[in-house]
């Protein structure tokens, strides 16, 4: 098994920024994310600068969870510009199957060569054009449910396919593993998701192993799960404890906590 914490020292000594064009609900939760973890966090989203900002970061995230047109060619155009540089970029598809124009978004994004793609089952599953009974942003399938999907988008797209719940799924086409870290607060919390897909987009930055680090951000953010959910009171005091466990947890700590099976 690879040494998941090497994942997170390295990532560290990068302190990548990373460009994130996501949603109105996560932006701050994200950005607080990112910075508690040792990445630098940008928020730029305007189609006049955002494809301009991209090659200044080391990788780039992409959310389409409350799209409009002008963010729409502002996802592309920095899609493209990531591309270009040969910078990693990562897909969250926010309730992709929940409307036509998320499902048009989705299939553009996805022609423009994400490094990883990380969303809950039904995203999954709806991205990959199957059935999927997702509840607007929330997932209404099990993890189990998408896996063959997300083996399938993987070898179509050539992306690192992450789906999360509460034991995620993580596959690059050829090899899979399944992590069982987490906590079930986690889904009780707006945007958890979404700033999964930051740190994944952190841990991407200059990653020679991509599916390993996509692997190793999920252990992180779930071990640091677990930790908050020691002491928090409920949800409000579990996202500040969340903040609190990114920021202490040493790469020492997530090798030895790391649940993580080769599947
Ligand atoms: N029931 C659960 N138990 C433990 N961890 C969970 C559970 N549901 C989700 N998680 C964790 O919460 C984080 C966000 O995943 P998820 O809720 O699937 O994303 P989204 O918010 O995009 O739907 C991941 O780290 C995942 O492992
Ligand atoms: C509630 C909501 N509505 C549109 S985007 C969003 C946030 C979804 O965040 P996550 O996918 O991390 O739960
Ligand atoms: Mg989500």
């Amino acid at each position: 098994m690879p040494d998941w914490g090497a994942h997170l020292s390295e990532m560290r000594q990068r302190a990548p920024l990373v460009h994130n064009i996501t949603n109105y609900v996560a932006m701050n939760v994200m950005a607080n994310v990112l910075l508690a973890a040792g990445a630098s966090p940008a928020m730029v989203h305007a189609v006049e600068e955002a494809a301009e900002f991209t090659p200044l970061a080391g990788a780039l995230t992409i959310n389409i969870g409350t799209p409009s047109g002008p963010w729409v060619a502002a996802m592309e155009a920095s899609a493209q510009a990531a591309q270009a540089a040969g910078l990693p970029w990562v897909l969250d598809p926010v309730a992709v199957g929940a409307t036509a124009f998320r499902r048009e978004i989705g299939a553009r994004l996805l022609a423009l060569g994400p490094a990883a793609i990380r969303g809950n089952a039904s995203e999954i599953l709806a991205l990959s054009g199957a059935a999927a009974q997702g509840k607007g942003a929330d997932s209404a399938d099990p993890v189990a449910a998408a896996e063959e999907a997300a083996r399938a988008l993987a070898c179509s797209t050539g992306a690192v396919v992450a789906v999360t719940g509460p034991v995620d799924y993580v596959t690059d086409g050829a090899r899979g593993w399944r992590v069982a870290n987490g906590h079930p607060a986690m889904p009780r919390v707006t945007a958890l998701g979404c700033s999964l897909t930051g740190l994944v987009g952190a841990f991407l930055a200059g990653a020679e192993d991509r599916a390993t680090a996509t692997v190793a951000a999920l252990a992180y953010f779930g071990l640091a799960g677990e930790r908050a959910g020691e002491t928090a009171a409920g949800p409000g005091s579990f996202q500040v404890a969340l903040l609190d466990a990114l920021a202490t947890i040493t790469p020492d700590a997530l090798t030895a906590g790391a649940r993580v099976q080769a599947a």
